[in-house]
């Protein structure tokens, strides 16, 4: 798989404390990538780094052959980094169609591309509640996003990402509030994502990372531990010394 996003060397500090320390990570294109690690690890903190909603201090971030390190998040969700939020990010005033409607604008190609009615309902509309039906949200469409569970937001989230089109998405912890039922249904739509798309996946359900990704990364007090194919890192010393620590 040739690369996607390459991260060198990517360090983020807070005060004195390193929360992220030099991590080399590599994601190919259409690779399913999780991130793990226990509490405090900096995994949220390396989301962040890749999405743009914080900035290195050290290091270098290239994606798709660009070094995007010192853009923003707005102009890198511009080049094809798409994320999922710890809390699901949606408008909650406009409809559940709204928010993807919304969220699908740029990519439809803004004003030029949607102006008449016609390609409105074909770049826009149609598109977007084609997505609420691969997300399970079909039955919403007309519902205020405010009145949704939270599974069901999780669910709008993805399809509002997926609007977007991007060419690597970012999931911090999609299966955190979700119900058994609701998690079943996430494994499913992660797994059916077409692998144009990349994933890089934050979570802490160990059985929903083994069931999708290619690749696993242990993160422990902001360094790379360890990182390898699911059989690799299960069974990895480096991994369960991490997680031994973390709850020492
Ligand atoms: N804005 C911030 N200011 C100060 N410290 C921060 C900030 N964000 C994160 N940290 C610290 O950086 C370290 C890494 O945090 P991060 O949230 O990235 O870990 P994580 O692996 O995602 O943890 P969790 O699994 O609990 O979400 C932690 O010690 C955290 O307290």
């Amino acid at each position: 798989m040739s690369a996607l996003l390459t991260a060198e060397a990517v360090t983020r500090r807070y005060g004195s404390l390193v929360a992220v320390n030099r991590v080399d990570l590599r994601v190919g294109e259409g690779e399913r990538h999780a991130l793990i690690g226990p509490n405090g690890a900096g995994k949220t903190t390396l989301l962040d780094l890749i999405g743009g909603a914080s900035r290195a201090d050290e290091g270098r971030i290239v994606f798709a052959g660009r070094d995007v390190t010192r853009l923003g998040p707005a102009r890198r969700a511009r080049n094809g980094i798409g994320r999922i939020h710890q809390r699901p990010a949606v408008w909650p005033t406009l409809s559940v169609l709204e928010n993807v409607v919304v969220a699908g604008w740029r990519q439809a190609g803004g004003f030029r591309g949607v102006g008449s009615r016609g390609r409105f309902r074909r770049r826009l509309a149609e598109p977007a509640a084609e997505l609420l039906d691969r997300v399970g949200l079909a039955g919403s469409a007309p519902t205020t996003a405010a009145h949704l569970s939270h599974g069901e937001r999780r669910q709008l989230e993805i399809a509002m990402a997926l609007a977007g089109r991007p060419r690597l998405l970012l999931l911090d912890e999609p299966a955190a509030g979700l119900s058994g039922v609701e998690v079943h249904r996430l494994v499913e739509l992660l797994a059916a994502l077409p692998r144009e798309m990349s994933v890089l996946l934050v979570e802490h359900r160990l059985d929903l990372v083994y069931a999708l990704a290619d690749t696993v990364t242990v993160l422990h007090d902001g360094r790379l531990v360890a990182s390898g194919v699911p059989d690799e890192i299960r069974n990895a010393p480096a991994v369960r010394r991490a997680y031994a620590e973390a709850v020492r």
